[in-house]
């Protein structure tokens, strides 16, 4: 199977796991990336019985509305009732890096407000430890060096993501080369650099839930 593959499988297992949420009248969260485009675009089956959605990026909302699904503020939305979206890496305690596509910030906040956070991902996402891809950090773009200064100082290589400005204004540093071995502890400690808006460590609000797609089928993981 090919990676794309594997990504409608998971898209579609997910779809499996939200429609009763759905018919409960649930507003449901939605990622960004390749994989939450086909979550995405199976999604469209369920326009006329979805009650809302909340978008983690601009560009999921746009897909979103050329299918013709309603999206909201989340400042509108209450509590999601499930959050679907992708992720660069997981570790076996279903915390995360993500942020591959700049949209970090408002992932974590619609999976913050949401009763249950399913990520969807290929079998190659899934490692023993985290920091192989490299960890994105959303920066106030006047803190872009300190922070740079701050990651080398806790044995990081900063690299300044060129050209990429997020949907919050704000630009991005991604980390090479850095010891995670307690994704919680790193999130936290990163997130205490002045200047930083968040970073792609979802450790300290992990997953619920990881369907993962192999070629042998859909594997899901749970806390
Ligand atoms: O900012 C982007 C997101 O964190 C994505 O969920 C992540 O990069 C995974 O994307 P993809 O499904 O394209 O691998």
């Amino acid at each position: 199977m090919t990676q794309d593959e594997l990504k409608r499988a998971v898209a579609q297992a997910a779809i499996s796991k939200v429609e009763s949420a759905i018919a409960d009248g649930e507003i449901i969260g939605i990622g960004t990336g390749s994989t939450a485009n086909f979550f995405i675009d199976l999604l469209a089956d369920y326009k006329n019985d979805i009650r809302g959605t909340v978008a983690s990026s601009e560009a999921s909302a746009e897909r979103l509305k050329s299918h013709g699904i309603e999206v909201l503020e989340l400042n509108n939305a209450g509590t999601l009732g499930v959050y679907v979206d992708g992720a660069d890496e997981s570790n076996h305690h279903l915390e995360l890096i993500k942020g591959g596509g700049a949209a970090l910030t408002r992932e974590k906040i619609a999976a913050a407000a949401s009763k249950e956070f399913i990520c969807i991902a290929d079998e190659s996402k899934l490692v023993d430890r985290l920091g192989a891809f490299p960890l994105p950090i959303e920066v106030i773009p006047m803190a872009r060096s300190l922070v740079g200064r701050e990651v080398v100082k806790l044995g990081g290589n900063p690299v300044y993501r060129e050209g990429v400005v997020t949907d919050n204004g704000n630009v991005i540093i991604d980390v090479y080369d850095f010891m995670i071995d307690v994704p919680r502890k790193t999130e936290e400690t990163l997130n205490n650099i002045p200047g930083v808006v968040t970073n792609g460590l979802f450790a300290l609000r992990p997953a619920d839930v990881l369907l993962l797609g192999t070629p042998d089928g859909v594997k899901e993981m749970t806390r």
